[in-house]
């Protein structure tokens, strides 16, 4: 039987998960954390007229062939700081000392910054050394956004910059969908803790820490680090008691065909549902997805490169959906750095580094091995070496998907595509 395509895999991988409930977090706690709902200004930025330097509120056509020889005089009637309100209207013949962000008078139609004015030593009149036009030196209530308008879709990613323009709205909390909770389960009896001494033979467990890290990326809340000893009673019982605590269980390592795989077995006698099981994919090929009571398990192999990949591809859009967003990375064309042979049938995604020269973007190949674990470091992206072609020369246009600046669309909970 034909292996099932990437694309194919994702789709089924996807149905094994709906978005959850939104809930109200505070704003620092919302970071990395996606919208649940449009945002629409409840207020306009700025609020008000108001200065944007230190100078003196005036009227423009009182400026009108002012110069250092021959300043214009106007009396100085008020002063006005950040926060306070003008005490009056400016007359003609009169300024207010204004200070950035200060309101402005009405009546006063332009700002000159100080350096370019001198009040008098007795603080009652300003000389105006510069000619200014309307506005000058005004921040204009709304002019950066105007109460009602959209500011964020839902699906928005909250980055350090959405955070301080809901902040600035005068919000404290923000609508998200709940943190899908997680567990990572690495089986394998060759695998030593970190920290207890290994004989050269032994292989350092590395990968809960690769996946719990790689899950906390797309925003999952890592609540449990197990490990499984390669045997069917043990991992019937981490499996059974992992899974209900969870809405994604992740195994890695068990996943292929050896006497001691037998992590889709047992998942299998337990009753889990297969969504997908083996992908046209290298590496990442034996990566299988379930579902297991209300559960989504993930089965990765074992190799680290091998379950980055898997986990990147299949993992990650769950965790994504689960929180009510399809993400979608930027691609670039980019040439191949050096000549590549693959199996023809199976999707390659190799780590690249993009180099740019005369002739655009080209891709500087990770070495690739499953069980590699350094390619993936500093990377931008992966170059994708479609199923259809077996041989690649040195130059050909390939694509790569670059992990820098994802986008998100909202999905819907019935739904695996961007909301109409
Ligand atoms: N005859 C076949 N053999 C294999 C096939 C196949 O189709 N036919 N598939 C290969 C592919 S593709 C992969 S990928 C591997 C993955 O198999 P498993 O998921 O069963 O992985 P393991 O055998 O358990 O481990 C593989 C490798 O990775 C190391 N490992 C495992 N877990 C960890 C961990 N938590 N931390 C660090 N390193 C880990 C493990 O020591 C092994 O070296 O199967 C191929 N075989
Ligand atoms: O395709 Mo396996 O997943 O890496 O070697």
């Amino acid at each position: 039987m034909p292996l099932t395509s990437l694309h194919t895999a994702r789709q089924a991988a996807l149905e094994a998960l709906s978005p959850t409930a939104a809930e109200s977090v505070s704003l620092l706690d919302a970071q990395g954390r996606f919208l649940a709902e449009d945002v629409r200004a409840v207020r306009s930025l700025p609020g008000c007229d108001n200065s944007a330097m230190d100078g003196w509120a005036v009227r423009a056509e009182e400026t009108r062939g002012a110069n250092r020889d021959r300043p214009v005089r106007l009396r100085v009637v008020d002063t006005v700081y950040a926060g306070a309100l003008p005490s009056r209207s400016l007359q003609p013949g009169e300024a207010a000392r204004v200070f950035t962000g200060a309101p402005i008078p009405s009546g006063a139609d332009a700002v000159i910054r100080q350096e370019a004015a001198r009040a008098t030593e007795d603080g009652r009149h300003v000389d105006l050394f510069i000619t200014v036009p309307p506005g000058n030196d005004i921040r204009r209530t709304g002019e950066e956004v105007l109460a009602g308008t959209l500011l964020f879709s839902a699906g928005q990613r909250l980055s350090a910059s959405v955070l301080g323009v809901l902040a600035s709205q005068g919000e404290t909390h923000v609508r998200v969908r709940s943190a899908p909770r997680v567990a990572v389960l690495a089986t394998g009896d060759e695998l030593i803790r970190p920290g207890q001494p290994a004989l050269s033979h032994q292989v350092y467990e590395s990968n809960l820490i690769l996946i719990a890290a790689l899950a906390r990326e797309a925003g999952a809340d890592v609540r449990h680090l197990s490990r499984a000893r390669d045997d069917e009673q043990a991992l019937r019982e981490s499996i059974e008691h992992l899974a209900p605590q969870v809405d994604v269980l992740v195994t890695t390592g068990g996943a292929s065909v050896g006497d001691k795989d037998h992590v889709k077995r047992v998942l299998t006698r337990l009753g889990a549902r297969f969504l997908v099981d083996g992908v046209a994919l290298k590496p990442g090929k034996p990566v299988a997805v379930a579902k297991f009571g209300n559960t989504a398990v993930v089965v990765l192999p074992g190799n680290p490169g091998a379950a980055s990949v898997a986990f990147d591809q299949l993992a990650r859009p769950l965790l994504l959906k689960h929180q009510g967003v399809l993400e979608t990375r930027r691609r670039v064309r980019a040439r191949l750095s050096e000549p590549r042979h693959k199996q023809a049938g199976l999707t390659y995604l190799i780590t690249a580094l993009l180099e740019y020269d005369d002739m655009g973007a080209r891709a500087v190949l990770r070495p690739q091995g499953a069980g590699q674990i350094l390619q993936n470091v500093q990377a931008d992206g992966w170059a994708i070496l479609p199923p259809g072609q077996a041989d690649f020369a040195q130059g050909d246009l390939v694509e790569v998907e670059l992990f820098d600046r994802p986008s998100h669309v909202a999905v819907d909970a019935n739904s695996e595509g961007p909301r109409a």
